[in-house]
């Protein structure tokens, strides 16, 4: 018994070095966190030791754990409970007052820059290097047009932000931007010192847009490199200032502009927004591989357009068929987050430049936005504990 337990334990330490450490260096077993470790029969228990100023918004490594330790051979259950190291010393910051949306982590809770995945195939010299100042970039794509991916990125934007994080939304989307229209801006970028970009700002939402450097249509003769340049600059050369969070509205599609984008950013993970239709699937699944193809994590899919409710009775209509892109997410093992209902309000708070999460925040439209947003930002904090886990 000795002996098989000794392996099962060399084996779970084996998993469980995959996480790392509550501030993102090492891994919890090298860093001596690990302790506890009980097997009964195919059950296992253990605790991790974490400081006591992070202990509130560590459950994703707790999480982490689990699932690394449930990844071990024969185990079929595994508790793991977070034990708060009180010896730590007193001039920690203290814990941060709890904010709104529960399982979004705060902006003092978002750990740095992931640390480089392996390298796409063929990125621009110095193309994936962090953007100062930015803690996390994340790309909101769709595989076709007017799927919804501009609204569903300006409200998850947006229910990061109400959550107490620092948001940015770039759109990338050079040859129809929606960004101003969507936040009721309009003018052009001014430029501050070293020709840097000042950004709009809308809601508490720092923005940059094509639409706020270009006149419309100016910008629709431009090829390859050129539209490489200007998403360059505008990612690159525009005065964020500090961000928790950038959010990418990406150009519709999955040809080579989307790709090239997808390999000269240094995304932190990419969400896939879907309408319920097999022809909308078929191409989010385009986009789903596009980001894999360059190591890009996919933090989830949104099914937008999901089912009409009526504004009356409150009863649903599935019009494009429904469920489509939860079973797509479940196919290819990526994280499913959530359902946007075809609703008036939505479209007419949008077209009127105070997207709902703002102009109705008690809504069940924003609540589903807040949701999803939550579930990416869970997603993104438990990717980020994981990744280099291979190696
Ligand atoms: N859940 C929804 N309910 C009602 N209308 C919606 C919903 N989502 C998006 N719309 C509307 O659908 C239209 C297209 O949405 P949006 O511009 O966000 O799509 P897109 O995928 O970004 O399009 P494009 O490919 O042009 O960039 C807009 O008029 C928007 O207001």
């Amino acid at each position: 018994m000795g002996f098989a337990v000794t392996i099962a334990t060399a084996q779970i330490l084996d998993q469980l070095k995959r996480v790392k450490g509550p501030e993102l260096i090492g891994n919890i077993v090298d860093l001596g966190l690990v302790s506890g470790i009980v097997i009964e029969g195919d059950q296992l228990s253990f605790s991790i030791t974490v400081p006591a100023r992070l202990a509130d918004q560590l459950e994703p490594l707790r999480a982490a754990a689990e699932k690394a330790a449930l990844a071990s051979p024969g185990v079929a259950g595994a508790q793991v409970t977070l034990k708060v190291d009180d010896t730590e010393e007193t001039a920690s910051p203290p814990p941060q007052p709890v904010r709104s949306a529960p399982s979004v982590s705060q902006s003092e809770a978002i750990p740095p820059p992931m640390q480089k995945r392996a390298p796409p195939p063929t990125p621009a010299p110095g193309a994936k290097a962090p953007v100062p100042g930015i803690g996390a970039i994340i790309a909101v794509a769709s595989g076709k047009g007017g799927v919804g991916k501009s609204t569903t990125s300006v409200n998850i934007a947006l229910a990061l932000q109400a959550s107490g994080l620092r948001v940015g939304v770039l759109d990338a989307d050079i040859y129809g931007p929606s960004m101003p229209r969507l936040l009721g801006l309009s003018g052009r970028t001014q430029s501050g010192e070293n020709r840097v970009l000042i950004p709009f700002e809308a809601f508490g939402l720092k923005v940059m847009s094509m639409g706020f450097i270009v006149e419309e249509d100016t910008a629709t003769a431009w090829r390859g490199p050129m539209v490489m340049q200007a998403l360059t600059q505008m990612l690159r050369e525009v005065a964020w200032g500090e961000l928790d969070v950038l959010i990418v509205d990406m150009p519709p599609g999955t040809g080579d502009a989307q790709l090239t984008l997808a390999q000269n950013a240094p995304l932190a993970g990419a969400v896939i927004v879907s309408t319920p239709q097999d022809l909308a699937l078929i191409d989010a699944r385009k986009g789903l591989k596009m980001f894999r193809k360059v190591d890009v994590p996919i933090l989830g899919i949104v099914e937008n357009m999901s089912y009409f409710q009526c504004p009356d009775c409150g009863g649903r209509q599935s019009v494009f068929g429904h469920g489509g892109a939860r079973a797509e997410a479940e196919r290819i093992g990526a994280p499913f987050l959530g359902e946007v209902p075809l609703v008036m309000a939505i479209r007419a708070t949008s077209d009127g430049g105070t997207p709902i999460v703002v102009s109705d925040p008690d809504s069940e439209q924003a609540r589903i936005y807040r949701d999803i947003a939550s579930a990416m930002w869970t997603r993104l904090t438990e990717e980020r504990i994981l990744a280099g886990g291979q190696g």
